[in-house]
């Protein structure tokens, strides 16, 4: 039962890494969904949050970024990212704010003006919060700039902070705005329709990230194995098990992950479970694997097993 009018469709977020787009996925979710970090590149699978309202339904899909493709999964991943844009109906543009409009940003809307069926785009100037209004000022004229030297247009510019909250809701309206009507494309209730395992194996993989980023970058997956209740449990106090590995390419990285005796090894479990507890609403043990895959970025038999 569908009033009429409702509006329903897909909107994805782009911009140069670091530019705020899953902190505003999430802001606008309400929910951690999607990988944030202070450094480049985290986000990696499309994942969709679901936002719905009496009136309508959004689907967010989150891309990865568009990069040099040097390996197989560089290449994957620039694959997904068009067929991504190709499909859907509204194009977030997130340019910082707190950064000047640069030759990648360029790059990146030349790229998707030229896609054979455009989506409608909607510039976001993210970190409103980090400039004052002089300099926010200036961001909007010389994005506004853009629709003339690339060619696009802007069904809106709109300054926005996720961090404080700022203008999310305007965001959301204006994406709304620009939804083809249709009935909702998912159940009404439903927040992602991405599986528990593989956000879960996200929120591991973002705390075995932390901190070595800069040694690590794309060089770790990580495979949720196994998930069952701890038999004998009482019905009121439940756990659930987790068997998680993580796959890295070389030796080396696997010192990395494990630490000194194993140290940080087990503070990336403490780290992943408390995520993990919160995800779910329920208590988990997560018992964590580390296993070499050499290359495994550069082979196609083991990058579909590992989901990508
Ligand atoms: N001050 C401020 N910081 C923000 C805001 N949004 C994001 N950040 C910070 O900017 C950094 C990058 O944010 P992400 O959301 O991970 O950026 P992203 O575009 O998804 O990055 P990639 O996954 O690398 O492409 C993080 O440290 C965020 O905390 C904002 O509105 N205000």
């Amino acid at each position: 039962m569908t009033a009429e009018g409702f509006r329903s469709g897909f909107a994805c977020f782009v911009g140069r890494p670091n530019a705020g787009k899953s902190t505003l996925t999430n802001a606008i979710v309400g929910e951690k969904i999607a990988i944030t970090s202070s450094k480049p590149q985290t986000t990696r699978h499309v994942i969709r949050g679901i936002v719905t309202r009496a009136d309508a339904q959004l689907v967010l899909v989150d891309t990865p970024g568009l990069h040099r493709p040097r390996t197989l999964l560089g290449q994957r991943l620039n694959d997904l990212v068009y067929e991504t844009w190709a499909d859907v109906d509204v194009i977030g543009v997130c340019l910082p704010s707190s950064q000047h409009v640069g030759p990648g940003d360029e790059f990146l809307l030349t790229e998707i003006a030229a896609l054979p069926r455009r989506p409608k785009l909607l510039a976001l100037a993210t970190k409103s919060d980090l400039v004052g209004p002089t300099r926010l000022a200036e961001h909007l004229m010389r994005i506004q700039a853009l629709e003339e030297k690339l060619g696009i247009r802007w069904e809106a510019i709109i300054p926005v902070s996720a961090v404080t909250n700022d203008q999310v809701d305007v965001v959301v309206n204006e994406i709304v705005k620009l939804l083809p009507d249709g009935p909702p494309l998912y159940p009404m209730d439903a927040v992602t329709d991405e599986s528990e395992e593989v956000r879960i194996a996200e929120l591991i993989r973002e705390a075995a990230l932390e901190g070595v980023r800069d040694e690590l970058p794309h060089s770790i997956a990580v495979v949720v194995d196994e998930m069952l209740p701890r038999e004998g449990r009482p019905a009121d106090k439940p756990l659930l098990d987790i068997f998680a590995t993580i796959v890295v390419e070389r030796d080396s990285q696997k010192g990395i992950i494990i630490g000194h005796q194993g140290e940080r090894l087990r503070e990336v479990g403490r780290d992943a479970r408390l995520q993990i507890n919160k995800l779910l609403g329920t208590p988990t043990h997560l018992a964590l694997k580390v296993k070499v895959m050499r290359d495994w970025q550069r082979d196609a038999k083991q990058l579909n097993r590992l989901g990508f």
